[in-house]
């Protein structure tokens, strides 16, 4: 791990979702990942604590099993800019990236992969120089985002991840939004080979993937109209 970037994966219990913190040790600028609305005051803390100044709080996607807590981070640092993969275009965000943008903020770069198929606005940031990849719902670890909402896709999904994740080099580690089982980190390696779902032949992902009969998240009505107003109260009801 280079010396010039700290790293910190932070969880949130209700949702089990990661958010991710990395700050440039020079510029002393920060960028956080999939921050949740109940813990901002908890990361704004820990980001004051490190000596941080928060510059972009940034979503994977539309998230719909909770509240994004890039909003409530306003509040905390005022000139953070809030940021989505242009894919997501219903959402409100101050920058929308388009596929292959670097975000840079000082010694961190960030490149975005647009991985739609989770839902149609999904995005996967990738750190070359350290090897991380922030995939969001799009791979899990052992498993994958479900394509059953928000105009998800399993053929979508198993193109993103094929053509824009399994490229990457082996040692790359994948860190996801979320994780059930209290697992925090894989490898592109370890879900090339293990990945239950992923593994599979493209018209065996499909299937499976219009199996799987899960509940729908117990949130979603909530969080989707807060999250497409970057989690502030929307407007309309
Ligand atoms: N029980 C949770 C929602 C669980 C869920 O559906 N997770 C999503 C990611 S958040 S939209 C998912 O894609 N899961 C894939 C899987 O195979 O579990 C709740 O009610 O919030």
């Amino acid at each position: 791990m280079t010396a010039k970037v700290i790293f910190r994966q932070l969880f949130e219990k209700e949702s089990s979702t990661f958010s991710y913190l990395l700050g440039c040790k020079r510029t002393r600028k920060a960028i956080l990942i999939d921050p949740v609305d109940i813990t901002a005051a908890r990361d704004a803390e820990i980001i004051r604590d490190l000596n941080l100044n928060l510059a972009y709080a940034i979503n994977t996607h539309v998230h719909a099993d909770h509240i994004t807590g890039t909003h409530n981070l306003r509040a905390h640092f005022p000139e953070v800019k809030t940021g989505l993969g242009s894919g997501a275009k219903i959402a409100k965000s101050d920058e929308k990236f388009p596929h292959l943008h670097i975000l840079t903020v000082g010694d961190i770069s960030l490149e975005v992969r647009h991985t739609p198929g989770h839902t149609n606005g999904c995005v996967t940031y990738v750190e070359h120089k350290m090897g991380l990849v922030f995939t969001g719902d799009a791979v899990l670890i052992r498993g994958c985002g479900r394509t059953d909402f928000q105009e998800g896709s399993a053929a979508t999904l198993y193109k993103s991840v094929m053509e824009q994740i399994w490229t990457l080099p082996d040692h790359f580690m994948i860190y996801p939004a979320h994780d059930y089982k209290g697992r925090t980190v894989s490898s592109v390696d370890e879900e090339k080979r293990l990945n239950p779902r992923l593994t599979k032949k493209k018209d065996e992902f499909i299937q499976i993937m219009n199996n799987l009969n899960l509940p729908y998240p117990k949130k979603i009505d909530l969080a989707l109209p807060w999250n497409i107003n970057c989690g502030a109260e929307p407007l309309e009801k």
